[in-house]
């Protein structure tokens, strides 16, 4: 039966809860994104997370238990392989990633591959390396403006990233090139989960600054995944920051690009004022790209009060028939080692004003109950490939 109209989930990029049991196979054993955040900061207000039992799911420092949390609250594990964004997201919506998506971290990109999207874009390439996207920005930026040439890079992650000055080279141009290593990296052997257009501005190193114009080129879904069957239901489907990309469009009807995590959640807060009938999945990138790969948890810290902050304007215009799941799609513990992402579990928080006396939910196996769970609540099956099961009725 159905018992919600709109459902809003919302990512926090990279806010992961401690090391998933597997984190040994990626390396990541000990890493605990929030929990280490909570023990560096030396402040972490976060009350209306606090009131949902953010503070009953793990033990922090700055955030406490409270006797009556309005949420449910439990842990997610993902069960795919991998720890990126696509995977984290497709398994939410049903997913089950098992070969991991091609990556060039060791290598950098083949000669081949370079070859020909230089001849097909008629820019030179520089770079062609594993690297920290502002750092190999300082390095080569004043290089790239003089020549009109690409910066090349990739990290721990499946994805070709170009990066260009969006006043000299120009950002349509940048564009373009993109669709050009989209089209070339569909070749199996070259098949990278993202393209993604890195446009900055500034004239001289030390004064260059990326802009909110990235755009993500990633591979469509590889099966059917929540977001179509809803779609396909005639019900609303709605993107707020980079689902879209993520998605490839698949599945959605509506798409918001944001300009940071708090406009994000402004969009969030205009759109449960209107009306609608069905999903608006959320994305909040700045954990992730602005302090999780930086490293840097006092940032990671502020950007979660600013959350907070925006999360106590979005509660109270939610109804009866409304329900909102707050997650993550993997961890980016800023104080661990590198400048990866990093496996672990995710938070799972479910409130809606229809709940009473919630509790701790049994820690769940696969990232997939989300869209198992929208799914159910709309009266609708997931698709034959899919994988995870509704928790409606522990809800
Ligand atoms: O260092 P930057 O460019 O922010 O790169 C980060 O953003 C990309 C996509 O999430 C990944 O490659 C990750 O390493
Ligand atoms: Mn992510
Ligand atoms: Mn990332």
């Amino acid at each position: 039966m159905k018992r919600f109209k709109r459902i809003f989930v919302v990512v926090i990029d990279s806010l992961g809860i401690g090391a998933m049991n597997n984190a040994a196979e990626y390396g990541d054993v000990g890493s605990d994104t929030l929990g280490h955040i909570d023990t560096t900061v030396d402040h972490l207000n976060l009350p209306n997370l606090e009131t949902l039992g953010l503070g009953n799911l793990r033990s922090l420092k700055h955030v406490k238990p409270v006797s009556e949390p309005k949420a449910y609250y439990g842990k997610l594990n993902e069960a795919s392989v991998g720890k990126d964004t696509m995977t984290g997201h497709w398994e939410m919506m049903g997913l089950y990633i098992t070969k991991p998506f091609q990556t060039f971290t060791e290598t950098g990109f083949p000669k081949e591959l370079l070859d020909e999207l230089e001849k097909r874009t008629g820019h030179k390439i520089v770079g062609n390396k594993s690297a920290s996207g502002t750092e190999i920005m300082d390095e080569l930026g004043e290089h790239q403006i003089a020549t009109g040439d690409m910066i090349v890079y990739t990290s721990a992650d499946s994805v070709l990233q170009i990066c260009a000055n969006e006043e000299t080279f120009g950002l349509q141009e940048l564009y373009r090139c993109c669709e050009i290593a989209r089209e070339l990296t569909l070749r199996d052997e070259w098949k990278v989960g993202r393209v993604i257009a890195r446009p900055y501005v500034g004239m001289k190193k030390g004064e260059f600054k990326r802009t909110p114009n990235r755009h993500d080129y990633a591979l469509k879904p590889f099966g059917t995944t929540a977001l179509n069957i809803l779609k396909d239901a005639g019900l609303d489907v709605i993107s707020v920051g980079k689902i879209f990309d993520i998605f490839d469009g698949e599945g959605l009807t509506e798409g918001n690009k944001s300009q940071s995590s708090v406009h994000g959640m402004e969009q969030t807060i205009e759109i449960a004022k209107k009306d609608f009938n069905g999903l608006c999945f959320v994305n909040l990138v700045d954990f992730d790209a602005l302090w999780g790969h930086r490293r840097d948890p006092i940032g990671y810290g502020a950007e979660l009060e600013r959350f907070d902050e925006k999360l106590g304007e979005l509660l109270p215009l939610l109804k009866e028939d409304d329900l909102l799941l707050i997650t993550a799609d993997h961890g980016n513990d800023p104080t661990f080692k590198g400048s990866d992402h990093t496996k672990e579990k995710v938070p799972f928080l479910a409130y809606s004003t229809s709940y009473a006396n919630c509790e701790e939910l049994k820690e769940q196996n696969t990232f997939a109950v989300i869209g198992a769970t929208v799914l159910d609540n709309f009266g609708l099956q997931k698709a034959q490939d899919m994988i995870g099961e509704s928790i409606e009725e522990l809800l």
